[in-house]
């Protein structure tokens, strides 16, 4: 006899985010669905309010002595999906590849249980748009909307492909890197590609910028730092047989301290004005949107480890501490003035963040809604 498998409603609710991922701050649809959600859960404690295409909702405790807060964001990237799910982005060249799909409709569990199970604190729902870029989390932060609701202490969590469902992997002090945004234009004089005497490539200057910058971290950070540079994309030239007037390097810079981000970038810029000397062009460089290091509050995370060090076994999930990562997150920006941790969630799939074919684990969707509603319950009763 088969047997049909129900999904849990919020593995439903991810499947319908995955299919409107779509870029920062044009969270249009996802908002929308995301407030259509909300309108249908109870409302005697509810209060919601909008932010550009983000959304905060305040869920008012029995007996309220401090207010935790919830953070999920809410964009999509620029990828053409290839994975062999039947509820595929139905927004051709957007994906959600960073599990904003999954945050959400965990965010979206943890508040429909609270809003039929109050505890005594008040909460703070943060759904944040366009992490991805230009970054929703500092003018979120600083926004009037926020700080009526401004929690005392804040948490998120990011899924991690690398580790097993079950899996919290997280530690006190840093967790993601300083991240920095990298644009390189270089501006020279194109021309016919059987004289290129007469002109001045600016493909050859890219591939030689693209070299060059290797050195920044190989012969400048200590190598008992750590930092980054990806160029994650290339654009230059026009035609195979003209020669290329215009290249754009796009990249990204991190680091584990704002001093070495200093430091990269000042020799970017000296080797930036290099290439201007030995190729006779123009260059500029945008940094774009620099998000702050993720950077766990100590006794907080501290106090969370050891909670479910103990309860780990009842919940089924096992805590893993685990080494900082070089990846960017703007929730940086929350913890750099609340306090409060970020955690990694296992969802066991080979491909990584960002990747076309990523399938996160969906069981992982249930296992944070029941790891953070006990949590949050626990915090409130101390
Ligand atoms: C978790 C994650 O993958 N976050 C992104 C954040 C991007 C920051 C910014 N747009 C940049 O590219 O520097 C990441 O790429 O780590």
């Amino acid at each position: 006899m088969s047997k049909t498998v129900i999904p849990s409603p919020f593995v439903q609710v991810r499947r319908e985010l995955h299919q409107i991922p779509e870029p920062g701050f044009q969270e249009f649809k996802t908002q929308a669905y995301l407030l259509d959600f909300i309108s249908r859960l109870p409302q005697d404690r509810i209060e919601v309010r909008k932010w550009r295409t983000g959304l905060l909702v305040n869920v008012r405790g029995t007996a309220p002595k401090r207010r935790y807060g919830y953070r999920a964001d809410m964009d999509g990237l620029p990828i053409q999906e290839d994975t062999g799910y039947e509820f595929k982005s139905t927004h051709p060249g957007f994906m959600h590849a960073c599990g904003h799909d999954l945050h959400m409709s965990i965010g979206l569990g943890i508040l429909a249980h609270f809003a039929s199970h109050p505890i005594r604190d008040d909460l703070t729902f943060i759904f944040q748009p366009a992490e991805e870029g230009p970054g929703g989390a500092l003018p979120m932060l600083e926004s009037e909307e926020f700080q009526a609701w401004r929690p005392d202490e804040i948490f998120a969590l990011h899924i991690a492909p690398e580790y097993p469902v079950g899996t919290i992997a997280t530690k006190p002090g840093i967790l993601f890197a300083n991240t920095s945004e990298l644009f390189i234009d270089l501006v020279g004089t194109g021309g016919h590609a059987a004289f290129p005497h007469n002109a001045n490539d600016m493909v050859v200057a890219a591939c030689q910028l693209v070299g060059q910058l290797q050195t920044v971290i190989a012969r400048n950070v200590n190598p008992l730092d750590s930092a980054v540079i990806t160029i994650g994309k290339i654009d230059g030239g026009t035609k195979q047989n003209i020669i290329a007037e215009r290249a754009r390097l796009e990249g990204t810079i991190r680091t584990l301290s704002a001093d070495t981000m200093k430091l990269v970038k000042s020799r970017i810029e000296a080797i930036v004005n290099g290439i201007e000397a030995s190729f006779a062009c123009k260059a500029e460089i945008d940094y774009g949107s620099n998000y702050m290091q993720v950077y766990n509050e100590k006794s907080v995370t501290a106090e969370f480890m050891s909670w479910l060090s103990e309860s780990q076994a009842e919940f089924g999930v096992k805590l893993h501490e685990c080494t900082e990562a070089m990846t960017g997150e703007d929730f940086g920006y929350f913890l750099e003035s609340i306090p409060g941790f970020m955690f990694w969630l296992g969802v066991n799939t080979p491909y990584g963040l960002h990747h076309a074919k990523i399938e996160p684990d969906e069981a992982a969707i249930d296992t944070a809604i029941g790891l953070m509603t006990r949590f949050l319950t626990w915090k409130s009763e101390q």
